[in-house]
């Protein structure tokens, strides 16, 4: 039988720590297992560390956009500051006992091991076997996914968590893949002297995003310096003396100091034991219902026990975070955590919805979008139109001046009336972002919208520039 408890959660990110904290401090018996650092990937190898570096590079952007606008300034980049306030500020030399101490302190009982799952309510970590009345919930997260190109396994190359924790700046950089981790931290390095080169094998930078927001990113990148190559699909890899070598489809070969593969991530499910609580083990996500109860990923009988409603019945089995596959964000995993929360203490609360996602790539301009895509809009066949307004022709980009690059754009669903979608981009876009995912995720009326006062000379009054962009007869 092992040791009993309420609930066993099995990854102590974001998602897992914010569960089993808030449930240990409702009174429950709550086991918190992991296996590397109490708060996961996010704070420190993620969001926080690469946010530092996104910080430091903007001061020294705006250090050099005061020529013309406000004397004269001369830089100096060095990353020792950026690399000590990461070990000394953010992860404490990546030692989380301030994290452990934390849970513990609510009534958790914390354990430092690779868990799985032996049976319902049951997880086998360190020698031990946890068996939960209540629940257990999978919140192992994602981690860094390399694409089979040849080479590529034999050579040192860099994931997320050496690029932020690197103690000195390489003099060059190759960054496979243009996704959000890709760009956040290409233009990081590039403001403080590394040449850069962005390979993606799409036909844009951010491909889920809007086209602009690719196009706008990569336009702003090549100013800064950095080569960027889209359509570009790695073939092969070799590594000699201190020169990565990078050979493109067509033959052409990059080279760089370091290489940096950022090329997606996918969830921590592998070894899990899934297949013991009726569940795929082949699975590539962990599929959740509204209530971040795990669901089966084929029909025919195969959940059996294992998923019971955890409370005076058999145990269920939840999941939050990255494994769900609903958005690799903390706020998506904060957000889940909150309604499984809900869930496994028989509150009653609102299913989770997805229709206003938030998303912000903390480039400079930052990229703000929620809701659908122009495109995506269209494939799930709504009547739609678009409006776009340009930050530099708004009164406040206009006086902002340097580094002013940027848009709005609205996604309408002329059927109802409301905003399906938006991007913001452009200086302070993840700020600008919040009233228009309120917009879309309360599907406010557009007359409302455009009915309303904005502020005068703020960035989100594009927003209304953009309403009435919506008119325009060639949109419509
Ligand atoms: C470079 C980078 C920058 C990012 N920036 C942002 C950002 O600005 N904003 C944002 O919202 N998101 C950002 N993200 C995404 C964010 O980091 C993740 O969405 C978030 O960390 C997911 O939380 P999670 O709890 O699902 O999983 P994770 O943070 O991955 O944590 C899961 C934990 O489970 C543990 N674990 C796994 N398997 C087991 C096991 N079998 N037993 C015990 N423990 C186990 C792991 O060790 C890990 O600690 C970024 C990601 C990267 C890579
Ligand atoms: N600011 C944020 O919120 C933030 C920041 C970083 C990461 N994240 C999250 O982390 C997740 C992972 O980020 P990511 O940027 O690693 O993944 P991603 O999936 O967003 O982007 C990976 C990119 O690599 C490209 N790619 C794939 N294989 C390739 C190949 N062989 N050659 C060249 N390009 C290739 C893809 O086309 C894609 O554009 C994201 O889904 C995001 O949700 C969020």
């Amino acid at each position: 039988m092992g040791r009993e408890c309420d609930v066993v959660v099995i990854g102590m990110g974001p998602g897992g720590e914010e569960v089993a904290g808030r449930l240990a401090e409702a009174g429950l018996d709550v086991v918190g297992v992991e296996a590397e650092l109490l708060g996961g990937e996010c704070p420190y190898w993620a969001c926080v560390p690469s946010k530092m570096i996104v910080r430091a590079g903007n001061l020294l952007a705006d250090a050099r956009r005061v020529p013309g606008m406000a004397g004269d300034a001369r830089v100096e980049p060095d990353w020792s500051p950026v690399a000590a306030r990461i070990r000394d500020e953010a992860t404490t030399d990546w030692d989380d006992a301030a994290a452990v101490e934390r849970f513990t302190g609510k009534g958790g009982h914390f354990v430092r091991a690779r868990g799985r799952l032996t049976g319902p309510g049951q997880v086998e970590a360190g020698g031990e076997t946890y068996t939960a009345r209540r629940a257990v919930v999978v919140a192992t997260g994602s981690a860094s996914w390399a694409p089979p190109v040849d080479g590529l396994d034999a050579v040192p190359y860099w994931t997320n968590r050496e690029a932020v924790s690197a103690k000195e700046r390489p003099e060059s950089l190759l960054v496979l893949g243009g996704g959000a981790v890709g760009v956040e931290l290409a233009q990081g390095y590039a403001r403080f002297g590394t040449r850069v080169t962005v390979v993606e094998a799409a036909d844009r930078l951010l491909p889920p995003e809007e086209p602009e927001s690719g196009a706008l990113v990569a336009r702003v990148l090549e100013s800064e310096g950095l080569t960027v190559r889209t359509r570009a699909r790695a073939a092969s890899v070799r590594h000699e003396g201190d020169t990565f070598t990078l050979v493109l489809d067509g033959g052409e070969q990059l080279r760089a100091d370091r290489l940096l593969v950022a090329t997606g991530r996918r969830p921590r499910l592998s070894g899990l034991g899934l297949e013991t609580a009726g569940l795929d083990p082949e699975a590539r996500t962990l599929r959740v219902d509204g209530h971040m109860r795990a669901v089966p990923e084929k029909h025919g009988g195969l959940l059996g026990h294992g998923h019971g409603h955890g409370r005076g019945g058999e145990p269920g089995l939840w999941a939050v975070g990255d494994v769900t596959g609903e958005g690799a964000f903390t706020h998506m995993a904060m957000y889940q955590a909150d309604i499984a929360v809900r869930s496994i203490l028989g509150e009653d609360g609102p299913a989770a919805d997805y229709r206003a996602v938030p998303r912000v790539t903390f480039t400079d301009p930052e990229i703000g979008a929620v809701g659908l895509t122009e495109e995506a809009a269209r494939e799930q066949g709504l009547s739609i139109r678009t409006g776009i307004a340009e930050v530099p022709s708004s009164t406040r980009g206009w006086i902002h001046k340097a580094g002013n690059d940027g848009f709005i754009k609205l996604v309408e669903d002329t059927s109802r009336g409301v905003l399906v979608g938006a991007t913001s981009a452009g200086p302070e876009g993840g700020e600008t972002l919040y009233g228009l995912a309120v917009a879309v995720r309360a599907a406010v009326p557009v007359v409302t919208l455009r009915d309303m006062i904005y502020a005068y000379p703020t960035f989100h009054r594009g927003v209304l520039d953009a309403l009435a962009d919506l008119d325009r007869p060639e949109r419509a």
